[in-house]
């Protein structure tokens, strides 16, 4: 029988999360982490995923990583993961893209940062409802320097311009920058030992209070 599929929404949203190998990850966390960095690279990673999969507006995760670790763990999460074409961050964020329109050719994109241990759906669904008012967005990171998401409208070209100080190149690049309050989960992103304890202040994901604990760092609250 033709299994005819629906639609899908202008608000059900592909969000891409970009994962580097786990041997690279998170190195401003390698004197914090110790043995457990690639554990705690991971957990990190899966929290975000997981949460982002618990907003009503999200319809699918497409994880791009080159780590068979990291993938596994991530399609784990609920993530659709595609292999990394290793030719840079936005390279991977636009070929995680290219997924998305296929799986969902009406639907608006996303790029969502991997390191939102604390990220809760809620708020996520506030800067995505934010985002489908503009072709293009993006939300600054708590520092208010990097980006945690870009997004686009369906149709319009996905052009993500993530590393160092990205939030003057997304500005530059004619995205608007969303100015929200009560989406401190959503720019807490983790680079830092001290961005860690300022997410797990907030509450974050559970792989990442197990992995905290193993490493020393109180675990704060859930999230
Ligand atoms: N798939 C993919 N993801 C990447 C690549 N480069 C960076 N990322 C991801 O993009 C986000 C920001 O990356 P970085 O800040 O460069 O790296 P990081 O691992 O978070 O931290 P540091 O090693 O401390 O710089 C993280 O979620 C990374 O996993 C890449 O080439 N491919
Ligand atoms: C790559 C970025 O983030 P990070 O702060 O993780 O380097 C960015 O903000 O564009």
């Amino acid at each position: 029988m033709l299994k005819v599929m629906p639609p899908s929404e202008s608000s059900d949203w592909t969000l891409v999360v970009p994962v580097k190998t786990l041997v690279a990850a998170k190195t401003r966390l390698a004197e914090a982490a110790g043995p457990h960095r690639a554990a705690l690279a991971v957990a990190i990673a899966c929290d975000t995923v997981e949460a982002a999969l618990g907003c009503p507006r999200v319809g699918r995760v497409v994880a791009v990583t080159g780590d068979p670790v990291a993938a596994e763990a991530l399609a784990g999460a609920g993530a659709h993961v595609v292999a990394d074409p290793e030719a840079g961050l936005n390279a991977a964020l636009r070929h995680g893209a290219r997924e998305a329109v296929r799986l969902a050719p009406a639907g608006p994109v996303g790029a969502l940062q991997a390191d939102l241990p604390a990220l809760r759906p809620a708020e996520l669904a506030l800067v995505l409802a934010a985002a489908a008012e503009f072709d293009q967005a993006f939300l600054p990171d708590a520092a208010e320097v990097g980006t945690t998401f870009y997004g686009v409208r369906p149709g319009v070209d996905f052009t993500p311009g993530f590393g160092g100080e990205s939030r003057e190149r997304h500005l530059r690049l004619g995205a608007k920058e969303l100015c929200l309050a009560g989406v401190d989960s959503v720019r807490r992103d983790v680079d830092t030992p001290g961005d860690l304890r300022a997410a797990l202040a907030l509450g974050v994901g559970p792989r990442t209070r197990a992995v905290a604990r193993r490493i020393g760092e109180s675990p704060g609250r859930e999230r």
